[in-house]
């Protein structure tokens, strides 16, 4: 119908200039594009607000089932239509973003370290306890505070645009994402945490004995939480950096490529192109020229950035594609591995370009983190590694101590992420819920790090504090429970591709390397976009309609028997 087509075009016009604005401003941070992002904003909410009254007029009861849910994501918002709020909304974003995006941390001597990559490298690489301790608390010093009242009063902001639409807080628009009846989501990802525990279980043990073993009893208590600032990562998220501390088996051949990678001479954009070649093995699309054209691959060294990576949609036309990737790639396997991330967004974005501007999104927002984390999941094999020379000295397959090494090192990135793929979002829950009142930020973001993860603070925290503000997607709004959807459905993705593929042997094993018949199967899922409920997306590429734990139990069910066998004598958990 006429309307609806207008619709769809104009807010595909609208979309492109308001992804142009933050391009510019994430690419160059001044205050005079973060206002050009503000009244970018402001225009696109308040068409959107117009357009949502004059759908609400429509009486859809005889149209087609498609129609009805382009209507129906048309006649939602979140927004205030107080001019003055949705402008203060969008200026605190831009304020929050720039904080967590310019701040660093000083040292004596005067020298300024930034969070990428100074201070990240050191909780990479350093394993001199106080030194982490500096690092860690630095950088939280240097965002938290700042960030604190200005945080609190944003969500305030968006509760009373989303209470003004009916809805009970900002949480409930945050999670009718996944279309779940009855607002049951948090309900649904519960269940799939207590089937997955008992492992992150055993690999909590078994590394906090290692660091114990590493930094001293006194340092790190066999039982207990662990403390934070350990695990090779800022935000001891995923823990693939402390491999040469935990490695099982360290007579083993070597399977972290990093300095193989720097050896061979790898630089940004050969790292890119490695990615774009697996993808275009399968029959996903090469990257458009404007791609290698408009990216942003290394941090520029003469103004502010955004460095957190992302991918970027600027909504063109088929035959007029513009896709792009901003990030400051380091030369190592950690980057290697979000670069196939970041442009497993991209062939998303390209799979589904014709499909009507309403439906140019991911079946879930899960659904759009879990297509490149799929893809490196052949790609981190040792097989597929040895395939692009980055490994040399190991021969077919190898033996128990060899596969357990390998299954550790993924668990150390995959398992470890799953009770803080978690975590986030329930704490911002009942922040906007108000359960979680600003005076308890702090002390409530700890209580459920410290539940979840089994991890502690390294030094005192207080409410004086804002640590959540330490991680990239606080400040800059950026919902979380699509991580810890991905990191399970990637492994039914997985399953999936490479039963298609006709691997045999372990899934651990697999790569659908150049296999034609799992690319038709995976773009085919793609091409759908948001046009149908996820569980449709689900059957289509797995054939089930749930997100389902077994298959990533399935992949590590090696490594939980001999974590178990490891940790006969720990005291696990640490409730
Ligand atoms: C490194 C990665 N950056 C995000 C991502 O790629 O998801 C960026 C920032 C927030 C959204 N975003 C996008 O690019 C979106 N435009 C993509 C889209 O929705 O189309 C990231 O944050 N990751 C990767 C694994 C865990 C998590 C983390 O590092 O904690
Ligand atoms: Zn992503």
């Amino acid at each position: 119908m006429k309307w609806l087509e207008e619709y769809n075009e104009e807010l595909r016009q609208r979309q492109a200039k308001s992804a142009e604005a933050n391009w510019a401003q994430s690419t160059n941070i001044t205050d005079e594009n973060a206002a050009k992002v503000v009244d970018v904003t402001m225009e696109l909410t308040k068409w959107s607000l117009k357009k949502m009254e004059e759908g609400k007029k429509f009486d859809t009861s005889g149209f087609s089932d498609d129609v009805k849910r382009q209507f129906g994501m048309i006649t939602k918002s979140g927004s205030s239509s107080d001019e003055e709020k949705t402008r203060k909304v969008a200026e605190i974003g831009t304020e929050l973003e720039k904080i967590y995006s310019t701040s660093t941390a000083c040292l004596p001597s005067g020298t300024c370290l930034k969070l990428d990559p100074d201070l990240e490298g050191i909780l990479a690489k350093s394993r001199d306890y106080d030194r982490l301790t500096w690092a860690w608390l630095s950088w939280r010093d240097a965002v938290g505070p700042p960030m604190k009242d200005k945080y609190a009063e944003w969500v305030a902001l968006m509760n009373e645009g989303a209470q003004e639409n009916g809805y009970a807080d900002k949480g409930v628009i945050w999670r009718g994402a996944y279309e779940m009846p009855n607002d049951t989501l948090e309900e649904m990802v519960d269940g799939v945490w207590e089937k997955v525990k008992p492992l992150y279980t055993q690999l909590h043990a078994y590394v906090r004995r290692k660091l114990s073993e590493t930094y001293g009893e006194d340092k790190v208590l066999t039982t207990g939480h662990i403390p934070a600032h350990l695990f090779g990562n800022m935000w001891a998220q995923q823990w693939n950096n402390i491999y040469d501390i935990v490695v099982p088996f360290p007579d083993q051949p070597a399977i972290d490529v990093s300095d193989t990678m720097v050896e061979q001479g790898y630089d940004p954009l050969r790292m890119f192109k490695t990615a774009e070649a697996f993808f275009v093995s399968i029959g996903l699309r090469p990257m458009p020229q404007t791609f290698w054209d408009k990216s942003m691959i290394t941090r520029p060294d003469d103004r502010e950035v955004v460095c957190h990576g992302s991918a970027w949609d600027f909504y063109h036309l088929p035959g007029d594609t513009d896709v792009r990737i901003k990030m400051c790639t380091k030369v190592n396997q950690e980057d290697l591995q979000t670069i196939h991330h970041e442009m497993g967004h991209v062939e998303y974005y390209l799979t589904y370009e014709d499909q009507k501007t309403l439906y140019r999104g991911g079946a879930n927002p899960g659904f759009h983190e879990a297509v490149g984390d799929t893809i490196a999941l052949s790609v981190n094999t040792p097989g597929h590694l040895k395939k692009i020379g980055l490994l040399q000295n190991i021969e077919g397959n190898q033996g128990t101590e060899f596969q357990i090494n390998e299954l550790l090192k993924m668990a150390l990135s995959k398992v470890a992420f799953l009770p803080f793929g978690l975590l986030i979002d329930k704490w911002r829950w009942r922040v906007f819920s108000g359960d979680i009142t600003p005076d308890k930020f702090n002390t409530e973001w700890w209580n459920l790090r410290m539940k979840y993860q089994g991890i502690k603070p390294p030094v005192e925290r207080t409410d004086e504090d804002f640590d959540p503000g330490a991680k990239y997607h606080i400040p800059s709004g950026t919902p979380y429970i699509r991580y810890f959807f991905s990191f399970v459905a990637q492994f039914q993705f997985q399953q999936a591709l490479c039963e298609e593929a006709g691997h045999d042997g372990p899934l651990h094993t697999c790569d659908i390397y150049q296999s034609k018949k799992a690319g038709a199967k995976l773009k085919n899922m793609l091409s759908m976009g948001e046009s149908k409920p996820w569980p449709e997306a689900m059957k289509a590429i797995t054939g089930q309609d749930k997100l389902d734990p077994s298959a990533i139990l399935k992949y590590f069910e090696p490594l939980e028997k001999w974590l178990r066998e490891q940790n006969k004598n720990e005291e696990l958990g640490w409730e």
